[in-house]
């Protein structure tokens, strides 16, 4: 498994938790990552601010930003529910930058990874392609969403993929909040404990030859152990944003497959060299050979 990259400010947050304030804060003024973080909350604080300037303009969207601000403005709520129910700007920049991190990197991954296993599985690719054409090959715009959400090939792709590659392999932590004991093992309150989300993905006797690329594993099938495929997490905190992920995903891969097909080419690496920095990501670029699919002309797909 590929082992989490973290640097020596965040081993330490993560050993003593109570000297985590002071290695944010010389995180953010030392390592890169912490001055690009620094430079992103700039940029979102000002966009706020923007925001808080012209909400009447606003009134009545629903954008992400104008729902985290909204209840300052409820006029269904007394003083007191508002200020309770009101985030501070510092909770919505926060809550705003782990919504451009869990939402960009991770979809882009997952595209990426999915891009290389059609390529090296050209015969996938082909089904994959056929299903396309067969359903979405027409100059109907209409309905294309519903279309693209019911395609059990895609669907099937997108479960074996993230199967593979899951794009999040050391966010799925809790802590313990209460003293209990399963299977024998006694968890006291406070400890955290991570799934083990790579491993399980990978293991043989959950997942028959995991290092194959097999989406009929998925195919009108969902028969599987609800724990065994975590791409998502699970539980009451999963990925919230789970169902816009899978929805631009499948939008992106129906569009790639329905205009090109993708292989392996002279510069392309196999197999593919991995690294874990917060998400899972390809070493370098992937690089893959593409080529237009010699498809009607008249067909307007999308
Ligand atoms: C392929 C795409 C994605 C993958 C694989 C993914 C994966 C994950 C995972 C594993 C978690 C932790 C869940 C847990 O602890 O049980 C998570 C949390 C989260 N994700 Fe995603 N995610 C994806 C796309 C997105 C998108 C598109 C958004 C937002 C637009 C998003 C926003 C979030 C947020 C805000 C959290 C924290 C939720 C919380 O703590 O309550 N994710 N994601």
């Amino acid at each position: 498994m590929p082992s989490p990259e973290r640097n020596v400010l965040m081993q330490l947050s993560s050993i003593f938790p109570e000297i985590g304030g002071a290695c944010a804060e010389l995180n953010a003024k030392l390592s890169s990552g912490g001055q690009s973080e620094t430079w992103l909350f700039k940029q979102l604080s000002a966009v706020i601010e923007q925001r808080k300037a012209a909400m009447q303009e606003f009134e009545g969207n629903n954008d992400a930003l104008q729902l985290l601000l909204n209840p300052r403005q409820s006029s269904s709520l007394n003083p007191e529910s508002q200020r309770r129910n009101s985030l501070t700007d510092r909770e919505i920049a926060n809550n705003c930058f782990a919504f451009l991190l869990a939402g960009y990197e991770t979809t882009s991954t997952a595209l990426a990874f999915s891009a290389w296993l059609l390529a090296k599985n050209s015969s996938k690719q082909s089904i994959l392609q056929e299903e396309i054409d067969e359903h979405l090959g027409s100059q109907e715009r209409e309905g294309w969403y519903e279309k693209v959400m019911k395609l059990p090939y895609l669907d099937a792709v997108f479960h074996e993929a993230l199967r593979m590659y899951p794009p999040i392999t050391f966010f799925v932590n809790r802590t313990c909040v209460r003293a209990c004991e399963i299977d024998g093992v006694k968890f006291e309150p406070g400890v955290q404990v991570s799934v083990p989300i790579w491993t399980i993905h990978h293991d043989p006797e959950v997942w028959p030859e995991p290092e194959k690329f097999k989406p009929e594993r998925f195919y009108k099938n969902k028969d599987y152990h609800p724990m065994a495929w975590l791409p998502f997490g699970a539980g009451p905190r999963n990925c919230v944003g789970m169902r816009f992920g899978e929805m631009q995903f499948k939008m992106a891969l129906a569009r790639l497959m329905s205009r090109f097909s993708l292989e392996l080419g002279p510069e392309s690496q196999d197999p593919l060299p991995v690294r874990n920095p917060t998400a899972m990501l390809n070493t370098d670029r992937v690089v893959l050979k593409v080529s237009e699919r010699k498809i009607d002309v008249n067909q307007n797909y999308f």
